[in-house]
């Protein structure tokens, strides 16, 4: 299957009118969404959405402010379910399980999902324990290896260096940046297959940015990585395919560098080159 998810989709560009034709032909993708659609109350925000996700890939997800890019993220870790009021019809399979079936174990979905916002959100506790404290609730883990994981997941989070003399310090101590990672660390330590970043990156400095869009790079190689963006370089420079969605719908989803240098719809080109935004 890995092969499949490796090369079948650099290959698929799918534009507005051929989306469920398209995805219906493409092959099993690590998250396949179909037909999604998405409601708060009676706000119709996500319509008819078809995706093929690859495995071990960046995709970010763009669009003008309200165009329903988090609601899209949200959708893939069902973390909308803890709202009253909102609803999702279609399907949006991962490994073989609808995310949205209501059997779905709702507690296993979120840790092989797992999500980082764009605000970082560090416990209030060492650095140490930010890591720990999930690990110690759902696992049987030992202290040892508890340890292991803890500097683990700091190490892929690209923190250990910086952190491993303190790592009893508050976690509150840390620069705006080196929280945000120590976030992705947290998630990271729990051994999820898909990651989700909501803007990770918008609340930082250009320096912290440039870390954070480091370790994605990395992350690629053992997670499959979807993130939402406002911004275009960024988008550019770390992922692999690109989603233009605008009030809601997909318009266009493709390799990145044909999303900006060759888009074939024009509300693409128009956003691509800050047209509208
Ligand atoms: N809790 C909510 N209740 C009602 N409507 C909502 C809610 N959250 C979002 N919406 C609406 O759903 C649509 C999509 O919102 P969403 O936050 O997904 O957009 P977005 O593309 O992520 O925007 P931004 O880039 O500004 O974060 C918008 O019209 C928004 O007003």
């Amino acid at each position: 299957m890995s092969d499949v998810l490796t090369t079948a989709p650099t290959t698929t560009r799918v534009r507005r009118g051929e989306i469920a034709e398209v995805a219906a032909a493409a092959p099993a993708a690590r998250i396949d969404i179909r037909d999604l659609d998405f409601f708060y109350g009676k706000h119709h925000a996500l319509k008819n959405i078809s995706l093929a996700l690859p495995d071990r890939q960046v995709t970010a997800i763009i669009g003008p402010s309200g165009c329903g890019k988090s609601t899209l993220l949200r959708v893939l870790n069902r973390i909308y379910d803890l709202y009253p009021g909102q609803r999702a019809t279609g399907s949006v399979v991962i490994d073989g399980t609808d995310v949205l079936a209501a059997r779905t174990d709702l507690n296993a979905l979120r840790s092989k999902v797992g999500m980082v916002f764009q605000k970082p959100t560090p416990f209030p506790m060492s650095i140490h324990d930010n890591i720990a404290f999930a690990l110690r609730l759902n696992t049987d883990l030992s202290r040892a290896e508890i340890h292991e994981r803890v500097k683990t997941a700091l190490k892929k989070a690209a923190l250990w260096n910086e952190v491993k003399d303190k790592l009893d310090a508050s976690g509150l101590s840390l620069s705006g940046g080196q929280q945000q990672r120590l976030c992705i660390a947290r998630t990271i330590a729990t051994e999820p297959d898909v990651i989700l970043f909501d803007e990770p990156a918008s609340a930082l400095d250009p320096i912290s940015t440039g870390h954070i869009e480091e370790t994605l790079k990395e992350l690629r190689e053992e997670f499959t990585i979807v993130i939402v963006t406002h911004n275009m370089q960024q988008a550019q420079r770390i992922s692999d395919r690109t989603a233009f969605m605008y009030l809601g719908e997909l318009v266009e989803y493709a390799e990145t560098r044909e999303v900006f240098e060759s888009p074939q719809e024009k509300r693409t080109r128009d956003y691509v080159m800050g047209r509208f935004g």
